[in-house]
């Protein structure tokens, strides 16, 4: 168990490295022509689980938080564990079916009860694909240019997997169905496949090039989904928080969305500071941006107007139900809060102190909950899960 006091966080803190760019820089690096070097990483689980991926493929050194990877022959068994990663996992089973060999990919805890099936369904018009418990047995080929459907309301990663067996092979076309949810995301593959060469086109179909090369040396940018939590804390607790390091593109939106909530932010070449406090709610759509949602909601429980978080459905397939786990955490609070149709209903402020919250399993509840203590005091009884996506955030909410 965690405890933290409540009282005004006040800092420099480094930005942890973006867990979506490390994965996808990894991925492309040993789908590549020559080597590449990846400076900036943090040894998450789940960025060890995408090292773990690409073994079989790659050569790979590991030197402090920099890996230098290059493609090599695959081995023609592989067998590797993505643990909890949704991202390592569906990517992975993707581009093992363009690999000629047989590929075991096992995965586990919290992963084992969130969505596989739809990818498994339609690399099985490619390829033999056996989804076991607890592992996905793919006998791959070398494709030739595909075209796929593929649903794109349940998780984008599908999506991006079938844009790295693209490009690792002859290209395809993947057409998404339906809703797109978490978008930002495939856009992120999408700029990842084209600083390693790849031509991709982003339309009512994804076409994708094949053929991929090294840009040399790339840095993970910094990750605001996660360093946001710092900044709810440094506001709900009336202090100030300066982030240092390069900021991704991906989930940066989240510094206009506290600004509309009354935050004073400043960001620049290398860092983002923010003072001042919430003022006011706020009404936006997530969809595209579910990893945000938690600190989002975190922030408009400090704010007495009401919220409207929209397009969240689709977080009852992360790591925990995000809807109910979400709620779980504001009610404790003492914050009222409903779910209706899609949308998280929040008005705070918090109306409880000491409080014990639960992490229920999911590196980003644990995140949030960590924040809220530093807010109202309180403990959270197992961080373990924040190993998932960032592991040193238990040392600044000291
Ligand atoms: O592609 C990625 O790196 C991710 C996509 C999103 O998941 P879904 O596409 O499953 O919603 C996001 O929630 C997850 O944290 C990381
Ligand atoms: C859902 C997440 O990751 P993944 O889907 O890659 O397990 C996450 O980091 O919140």
């Amino acid at each position: 168990m965690l405890c933290i006091e409540a009282g005004r966080l006040v800092g420099r803190f480094p930005l942890p490295p973006s867990k979506p760019y490390s994965q996808r820089l990894l991925l492309a690096s040993a789908l590549a022509e020559g080597e590449t070097v990846v400076r900036g990483l943090e040894w998450s689980d789940d960025v060890v689980a995408m090292v773990r991926a690409i073994q079989p493929i790659a050569s790979i050194t590991l030197r402090g938080g920099t890996a230098v990877v290059s493609k090599r022959e695959p081995d023609k068994y592989r067998a590797f564990n993505v643990m909890e990663s949704g991202f390592t996992l569906r990517t992975a089973v993707a581009v093992y079916a363009g690999i000629p060999g047989l590929t075991a990919v096992y995965f586990g805890g919290t992963l084992r009860g969130r969505p596989i099936d739809e990818l498994v369904e339609v690399l099985r018009r490619l390829v033999s694909v056996s989804k076991l418990p607890g592992a996905v047995v793919i006998e791959g080929r070398r494709l030739g240019r595909f075209r796929v459907e593929i649903k794109a309301d349940v998780s984008s990663q599908y999506i991006s997997g079938l844009m790295f067996l693209a490009a690792a092979g002859d290209g395809g076309v993947v057409v998404p169905k339906g809703e797109r949810k978490s978008w930002s995301f495939v856009e992120a593959t999408a700029d990842v496949l084209r600083l390693f060469g790849a031509e991709v086109s982003m339309g009512d179909e994804v076409v994708v090039e094949g053929g991929l090369r090294s840009p040399g040396t790339v840095d993970v940018p910094g990750d605001l989904s996660l360093a946001s939590f710092l900044l709810v804390a440094g506001l709900a607790t009336g202090g100030k928080v300066r982030l240092e390091g390069a900021v991704a593109k991906l989930d940066a939106v989240v510094l206009d969305i506290f600004k509309s909530m009354g935050a004073d932010i400043a960001y620049g070449d290398g860092y983002v500071e923010a003072w001042g406090g919430f003022t006011k709610g706020v009404d936006v759509d997530l969809g595209g941006n579910p990893d945000l949602v938690m600190p989002v909601a975190l922030a408009a429980a400090m704010v007495e107007e009401q919220s409207a978080i929209r397009g969240v459905e689709h977080l009852r397939f992360k790591e925990s139900d995000r809807v109910a786990t979400v709620l779980d955490v504001l009610w404790r609070l003492g914050v009222d809060a409903r779910y209706e149709g899609g949308v998280l209903y929040i008005k705070g402020p918090p109306r409880r102190r000491d409080v014990r919250f639960s992490s229920s399993g999911d590196h980003r509840i644990g995140l949030m909950a960590m924040a809220a203590a530093k807010a109202v005091g309180g403990c959270v009884d197992d961080i373990s899960p924040v190993a998932k996506s960032w592991p040193s955030a238990v040392l600044y909410f000291k």
